[in-house]
């Protein structure tokens, strides 16, 4: 598939000419499509489409914004295989995983379609009798979408729905390793009917069209879901001109395995939340901190288990475990495998190239598990992303959570326990945006704030009913007759 640019309700090639392929990490000679490799003038065109385009779309009620929002997503679920086969093919996650993603995409869209309806505002009681005091949201204009490859359809679109539903219009920049996947979902708002100008579509090089939309004077608001490094300098950008951003950024998120834990369930959350998807969330658990009296018969447990997962292509139904999605994402992982090694933790198992052929020509590396492993290690400190857990033992709960609070970053924590003093505890304890008990460390709800605290995001919250605090601000009303 050759993609096109999205601009002012067409499909335009890159002004350039230009356009990078998109590759198979199952299968690094699998060519996906062809993505754009656009410059500033693509970007110029669709902020000024964006721009036309918002004066309009603003006024409109919510509920007519809602009910092209439900369209695209009935669309989406309409094409949920050939969305997830794309998903797979360009990042490598399961096909069961891409295929959930994509139908998480469409209640994403229906429950914003919804917010159409609800309340805005409150009636304030003015301290003169005579007046009305109320106040009501705006749109921010123009609002810039930058997103990444690992979750291609949830994330665009828990940035992208809320942005449309309060009034924004939006310029969109995927990442181009997913390309085919962002072009299929742009294909779903298409068909739905939005105006055009409403929702823009831009490919090319993140250094480009990525700091271009931090710098445009034309958007007012920037949101973006990536690295630390990236988002800090997004962040930086948009501030010194003055606009709104909102950064979700890493996470080195711990499972906490208390002596009381039921230690299969436990075992069973660590490979979940640590594994799935290739280790490549941002909510991915990569430490797994055990108090003492547990840790070799929790650990034998979850070496038992990891064991037994099946490495693959993820559209062969029976694979649990795909390749990382590219080769920058592979060779990270492996220099951190090699890291933990040299700076003393023991690698108990994997961290290697599989062995059967069949895998030879993809991005694949068997799930590692590093034991021993302390605070001050690379493993322990840094987000990996990739399928690589590091097993810290604790004296007890009190040392476990000071473990587990240990780190720069503050996205999500989890803990296994019978024992609700221990939940309870933990739950106030934890330096985290997302607080899990007796569950997996990644699972984001989309009817619930998600964000992180420290280093994890710009302190601002996505989802739910918190995104209304980022795409809109607050209007004061007095009015005396
Ligand atoms: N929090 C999360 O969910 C994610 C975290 N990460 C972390 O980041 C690491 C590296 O992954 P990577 O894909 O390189 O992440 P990036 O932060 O580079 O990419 C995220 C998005 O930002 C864009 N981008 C890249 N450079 C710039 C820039 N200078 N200004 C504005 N936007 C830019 C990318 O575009 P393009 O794709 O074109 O480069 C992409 O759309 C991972 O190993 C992981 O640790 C990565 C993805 C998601
Ligand atoms: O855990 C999830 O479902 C979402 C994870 C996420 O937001 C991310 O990796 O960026």
């Amino acid at each position: 598939m050759t993609v096109d640019n999205y601009i002012g309700g067409e499909w335009r090639p890159p002004a350039s000419g230009r356009r990078v392929p998109s590759t198979n990490p199952a299968r690094r000679s699998e060519t996906v499509g062809f993505a754009p490799d656009s410059d500033r003038a693509d970007l110029e065109a669709a902020v000024a489409a964006a721009d036309s385009a918002r004066r309009a779309w603003r006024k409109l009620a919510g509920a007519q914004r809602g009910a092209l929002l439900f369209k695209a997503a009935d669309l989406l679920e309409s094409r949920m295989e050939e969305i997830g086969r794309a998903m797979t093919r360009e990042m490598g996650k399961t096909i069961g995983e891409a295929k959930g993603e994509t139908a998480r995409g469409a209640a994403i869209l229906r429950y914003y379609a919804g917010e159409g309806m609800r309340p805005v505002g409150d009636v304030i009681p003015s301290t003169d009798a005579d007046a009305l005091m109320y106040t009501t949201r705006v749109p921010l204009g123009v609002v810039g979408v930058i997103s990444p490859w690992n979750f291609p359809v949830a994330i665009p679109l828990w940035k992208i729905a809320p942005a449309l539903i309060y009034g924004n219009t939006v310029v969109w920049k995927p990442a181009i390793e997913t390309a085919v996947t962002a072009a299929l979902v742009m294909e779903c708002f298409h068909a739905a009917g939005f105006p055009a100008g409403v929702l823009n579509m831009v490919m090319g090089d993140g250094a480009v069209i990525g700091q271009g939309i931090a710098e445009h004077p034309g958007i007012h608001g920037v949101t973006f879901t990536g690295s630390n490094a990236v988002g800090k300098r997004v962040g930086q950008i948009a501030l010194a001109r003055g606009a709104k951003y909102q950064l979700e950024m890493g996470g080195k998120n711990p499972i906490v395995v208390a002596a009381d834990a039921d230690l299969d369930l436990a075992a069973e959350a660590t490979i979940s939340g640590g594994l799935r998807s290739t280790g490549q969330k941002c909510t991915a658990t990569s430490r797994v901190i055990v108090v003492r009296d547990v840790y070799e018969p929790f650990k034998e447990k979850l070496l038992a288990k990891i064991k037994s997962l099946r490495i693959g292509d993820g559209l062969d139904a029976d694979t649990w475990l795909g390749p990382c999605a590219s080769q920058k994402q592979y060779e990270t992982v492996l220099e951190y495998i090699r890291k933990g090694r040299e700076e003393g933790a023991e690698l108990l198992v994997g961290g290697e190239r599989p062995g059967d052929p069949a895998l030879a020509d993809g991005f694949f590396v068997s799930p590692a598990v590093f034991d021993r492993v302390t605070a001050g290690m690379t493993i322990a400190r840094e987000e990996i992303f990739g399928p690589v857990l590091a097993l810290m033992e604790a004296r007890d709960l009190e040392e476990a959570i000071e473990l587990a609070n240990d780190t720069d970053f503050g996205l999500s924590a989890s803990l296994y326990t019978r024992d609700l003093a221990n939940a309870l505890t933990f739950a106030r304890e934890s330096e985290a945006g997302l607080v899990r008990v007796n569950a997996e460390t990644a699972g984001v709800e989309l009817q619930a704030p998600f964000g992180g605290m420290k280093g994890s995001s710009s302190h601002s919250r996505e989802q739910g009913q918190a995104a209304i605090e980022f795409f809109t601000e607050i209007k004061t009303v007095f009015v005396k007759p």
